[in-house]
């Protein structure tokens, strides 16, 4: 590194000193925390996407969001070339970087990491970051932060996307390094016009014929803006958009969104007794969650909750079928049999698991973070992943998607009403809609409303393809949460001893009784999990291993 870069360095990050006290950790969903105390993180991960950048020779992306947090925090991941999450090799090193104490031992950093990377910084390649945030107020001045440390890099550029959903941004990098157009309006032009593919192909055509009126909550962020540019561009679907953030009294994810309804179980916001029977859905604050939803009756709250592990069911049977068609008997198609899987984490409700074996499908659970999920559906020719939560989309492989596009080709002349040369444009269509960089909400959300069009179905029959069992989630508060040691998907815990079999005991106290506990990725506190088959069992469960925690880890434990 020469002395013009290295005194680039030192002058600009003695700009952004880190408050004392904090600790920074790239966890599950990237830096997170209060506002006011990120500037110093925000310029750091710009040096970091800059660095990311040089190293993969390849755009490289950053988001300013804290998702579906309050208001009041904010956040930033990266995204790597291929639009998913930064590589976790580079986890440590973003870890470290945040926490340098001052200017130089954050120039010695860099420097150490950029000779065991071979990262040379000459200025000859011109790094180049693409910059997004959600519509937090605190999201203009951390911009200016990351554009002042991908400029410390000498050569770097950032380029402003302005507010975006996270999917977004993530999709416009995937595009952009695949050598395509990766504007908002491309993003746009992408989905509804895939959207209308899968719509024209449905048995009726693109004509509506179950109620097709869908009532979405935009949880006052980013989704309920881009949603309506969406469907500006869409015909064969009805939305009314509320929580838009439009209003004075509108605050992000306060009452409203997909998080608070998933966790939560009642109404959000603007939301009532004039809404019971109707078809719901829910964003949360960076649009990259979806969840549906039902109000049951006039009478109550409580809402009946779609959640992911639906979507992912409704998404694996549409598959499925599809495949089924194009391999008729004794047909050329039996030659290649895609493999098709379905990842989940321990979260995913068991009445979930049931039906998607039941289907003959291969489920597979992973730890909790999309980046796990993510990664094990890469194995497969169609891997569907969804966290319980609504994060999740559909990967299709390289050699799939050329197998698909040679059988379109050689269907080219089939009659049009030839139902494998349908299936095999519906799979296409589908690849070229849902977002295969990240779960993404508004992709996902047109994803739903075609296959429920196409199966005829309404939210109740699509509601009635399994019972949720019922379920509890508790936080416990720990003296320190990185004692814990888990395997086999965060299902079983090795440290503490003696605790596994603690729990063991008292989930065969149950039928139906499943649990587990593991410490939070995002926040100090160990989360446990129970299952049974009423509520008042899955709660009491929950309650008897939270005890189990307090016992071994608790504060008051010394
Ligand atoms: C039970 C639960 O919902 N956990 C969430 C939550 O992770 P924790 O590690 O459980 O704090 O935040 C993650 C990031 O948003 C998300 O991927 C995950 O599903
Ligand atoms: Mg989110």
């Amino acid at each position: 590194m020469d002395e013009k870069q290295k005194s680039l360095l030192l002058k600009a990050s003695s700009q952004f000193p880190i408050p004392p006290g904090v600790k920074f950790s790239y966890g599950t969903a990237g830096f997170r925390a209060d506002a006011l105390i990120l500037e110093s993180t925000v310029f750091r991960a710009g040096i970091l996407a800059a660095m990311r950048s040089m190293k993969t020779r390849s755009m490289i992306g950053m988001m300013i969001t804290a998702s579906h947090n309050k208001i009041s925090d904010n956040g930033v991941k990266i995204a790597d070339p291929s639009g998913g999450m930064l590589t976790q090799q580079w986890e440590p090193f973003a870890d470290a970087l945040a926490n340098a104490p001052d200017s130089d031992s954050l120039l010695r950093l860099i420097t150490d990491f950029s000779k065991k990377e071979n990262i040379v910084f000459d200025g000859t390649f011109r790094a180049e970051i693409l910059l997004g945030r959600d519509t937090r107020p605190s999201g203009e001045s951390l911009l200016e932060a990351a554009k002042q440390g991908i400029h410390s890099i000498v050569g770097s550029v950032g380029i402003d996307m302005g507010v975006v959903t996270t999917p977004q941004l993530h999709w416009m990098v995937r595009a952009r390094n695949k050598g395509m157009k990766g504007s908002e309006l491309d993003y746009f032009e992408q989905l509804s016009s895939s959207f209308r593919c899968i719509m024209d192909l449905n048995p009726g055509g693109s004509v509506n014929s179950v109620d097709n009126k869908l009532i979405v909550d935009g949880s006052n962020g980013v989704g309920g803006e881009k949603i309506e540019s969406l469907t500006k561009m869409l015909d064969g679907l009805n939305i009314e958009l509320r929580n838009s953030g439009a209003g004075v009294m509108d605050i992000l994810n306060e009452g409203v969104g997909a998080d608070f309804v998933q966790k939560e179980k009642v109404v959000p916001d603007g939301f009532g007794s004039n809404d019971v029977g109707k078809r719901c859905a829910s964003l949360d604050g960076d649009a990259d969650r979806l969840v549906y939803f039902i109000v049951p009756s006039a009478d109550t709250n409580k809402i009946d909750i779609v959640d992911g592990d639906k979507i992912l069911s409704l998404f694996a049977l549409f598959v499925k079928e599809q495949l089924s068609i194009m391999n008729i008997k004794g047909s050329e198609y039996n030659s290649y049999q895609p493999c098709l899987g379905v990842v989940q984490t321990a979260y995913a409700n068991g009445a979930s698991t049931h039906y998607l074996k039941e289907l003959g499908l291969a489920v597979t659970l992973t730890p909790t973070g999309v980046k796990h999920l993510h990664r094990k559906s890469e194995d497969y020719d169609i891997g569907i992943y969804f966290e319980a939560n609504g994060h999740g989309t559909i990967l299709f492989s390289e050699k799939f998607l050329s197998w698909l596009e040679d059988k379109r080709e050689e269907l080219a002349s089939a009659p049009e009403d030839s139902q494998q040369k349908k299936a095999v444009l519906r799979l296409l269509a589908v690849s070229n809609l849902i977002n295969q960089a990240v779960g993404d909400a508004l992709s996902g959300l047109l994803l739903v409303e075609a296959i429920l069009q196409y199966k005829g179905w309404s939210i109740h029959d699509w509601n009635a393809l399994y019972q949720d069992l019922p379920s509890r989630q508790l936080k416990v508060i720990v003296k320190d949460r990185t004692a814990i040691i888990t395997t086999n998907a965060e299902t079983e815990v090795l440290s503490p001893m003696g605790i596994q079999e603690a729990i063991n005991a008292e989930t065969a106290k149950y039928p139906q009784g499943r649990s587990f506990m593991r410490p939070s990725g995002t926040e100090d506190v160990v989360r446990v999990y129970a299952e049974a088959s009423t509520q008042d069992a899955a709660d009491s469960l929950a309650n008897s291993v939270a005890k189990l925690v307090d016992k071994y880890l608790g504060i008051s434990n010394s």
